[in-house]
This record gives C-alpha cells, sequence and structure tokens, in this order.
C-alpha cells in the first residue's frame, strides 16, 4: 500500500500541508501529545513484532484530553518520527500533523465517544481473524474472557474503514471492552495503551487455544459456565499488587 505523506508531492496531502482549503492551520503537538506519541508508535511497532499484524495492518490510537492521536494510514509504524503525530478532535477533524489518519478511524472515534476509552487497538491476529470466520461468540474456553467483560462476541463483516463496521464493531462491545471482526480482526480498548494493549493479546491467545483445543479429532472442548466467569470477574477486581 502507497505511503500518504505530507511532505511529498503528489500525494493528498500535499495539496495544503495536509489541508483542505478553508480548514484552520493545525496546531503543534503539545508536551504531554509529543510523549503519548512515543508510547503509541512503540505499541504500533509491538503489533508487528509480537506478530499480531503484517506490514501496516492494524492501527492504535490514544485520547489525550479531547485529542485522539492515530497511526497514520498505510505508513510503516518503523518509518514513523515524532514529527509525524498525527491527531483528530472527537469530531474527526484532524488537528495535528499532515499525514492522512487511519482509515478506521470510525471505529477508533466510535469507541471514545460512547465509553471512558483512553487507547484503542486494532489488529488482524491470525488467531482470532480465523475464529471469527467459525463462530458469532469465541467459546468460554478460559476464564481469561472475564477480564474482557464476558464472551466475546464477533461483529458482522462489513467493508473496512466504514461507519457501517464502526456500528457493528460498537454493538458487539457492548458490556465488553473487546471484539472479532468478521473476516478481519480485532478490536480491544482500555484506559490505558497498555491495558488496551494487553486485552489484545490475551483475545489473541484465548482463539489459539480454542483453535487448538478444538482441532483435535474425537474431543470437543470442555467449556465454562456464565457463573464460573462471573466468579472470575469478581475475583479478578484483586489480581495484581495493591497500592
Ligand atoms: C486495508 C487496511 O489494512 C484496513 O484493513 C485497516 O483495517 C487496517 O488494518 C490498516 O489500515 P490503516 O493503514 O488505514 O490504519
Amino acid at each position: 500500500m502507497a505511503e500518504q505523506r505530507g511532505d511529498e508531492p503528489g500525494t493528498a496531502d500535499a495539496r495544503e500541508g495536509g489541508r483542505d482549503a478553508g480548514e484552520p492551520r493545525r496546531r503543534s503537538a503539545r508536551p504531554e501529545e509529543t510523549r503519548a506519541w512515543e508510547d503509541l508508535v512503540a505499541a504500533a511497532r509491538r503489533t508487528v513484532a509480537d506478530g499480531l499484524v503484517v506490514g501496516t495492518s492494524g492501527n492504535v490510537s490514544v485520547r489525550v484530553g479531547e485529542t485522539v492521536l492515530v497511526t497514520p494510514s498505510g505508513v510503516p509504524y518503523d518509518r514513523l518520527t515524532p514529527d509525524d503525530v498525527t491527531g483528530v478532535g472527537l469530531d474527526g477533524r484532524q488537528v495535528l500533523g499532515t499525514l492522512v489518519p487511519t482509515s478506521e478511524l470510525p471505529m477508533h472515534l466510535a469507541v471514545y465517544r460512547t465509553t471512558d476509552a483512553r487507547a484503542v487497538v486494532h489488529t488482524h491476529a491470525v488467531h482470532a481473524t480465523a475464529v471469527s470466520t467459525l463462530v458469532s461468540e469465541l467459546p468460554l474456553i478460559h476464564y481469561m474472557a472475564a477480564a474482557l467483560g464476558g464472551p466475546v462476541r464477533v461483529a458482522p463483516y462489513a467493508t473496512y474503514g466504514t461507519d457501517e463496521l464502526a456500528e457493528n464493531m460498537l454493538r458487539a462491545l457492548v458490556g465488553r471492552s473487546g471484539c472479532l471482526l468478521r473476516n478481519h480482526g480485532t478490536v480491544t480498548h482500555g484506559t490505558t495503551l497498555a491495558q488496551a494493549y494487553d486485552r489484545t493479546a490475551q483475545l489473541e491467545w484465548m482463539c489459539r487455544l480454542w483453535l487448538t483445543a478444538a482441532s483435535v479429532p474425537g474431543h470437543a472442548p470442555s467449556l465454562l459456565s456464565r457463573e464460573q466467569l462471573t466468579e472470575v470477574e469478581e475475583r479478578l477486581r484483586d489480581y495484581g499488587q495493591r497500592g
């Protein structure tokens, strides 16, 4: 996929420093946005290193105040620099940078407009995507589904980057912090980027687990009940270190 950089002639964003005629000038990044951008780029690079995406697939965003920093569309993550900071308002208007924001902006903004999320991670993780083609809900193969709010739903297929996909995703996310997108991938959110990322990793791991167990000939995996999951949900509130 071609890169879209504002400093290259012939690209959409070379028009007018990335602005449509009549749009206000974009502002400079604030120090907290610059720091958040560094973390965002590191997380995006990690999705490739961890095998959750290939090439420029997937996208990551973080909310800083009323601004949503997002990975730009079709730019390899290892080429992103501090100067590439890309940000939009909750209304989708670009306020930072000249690179074209991710094509999945409708999904990211839909999450921020309807939840208290501060980070969203979208991947094409292979086991999760495989599961999205087989079931409408990930069977309760492991209690870590509780960390995502319950059984993980699969959002019906819609073309990437569309409002329809964002609407399907929102329905699948009700009461959950992650879902699968049919024939597409994963979406998770969290109150921190680390939490959103960890939820993606857990989701991919659970999908891999289910595919592994379900593929043993002559055996059907045992599944957990909703009651068992609720018990874990309560227990997880005290999980880890206190203070
Ligand atoms: C065609 C894209 O890969 C699309 O599938 C999208 O979902 C994606 O993962 C990456 O798009 P961007 O580079 O626009 O963030």
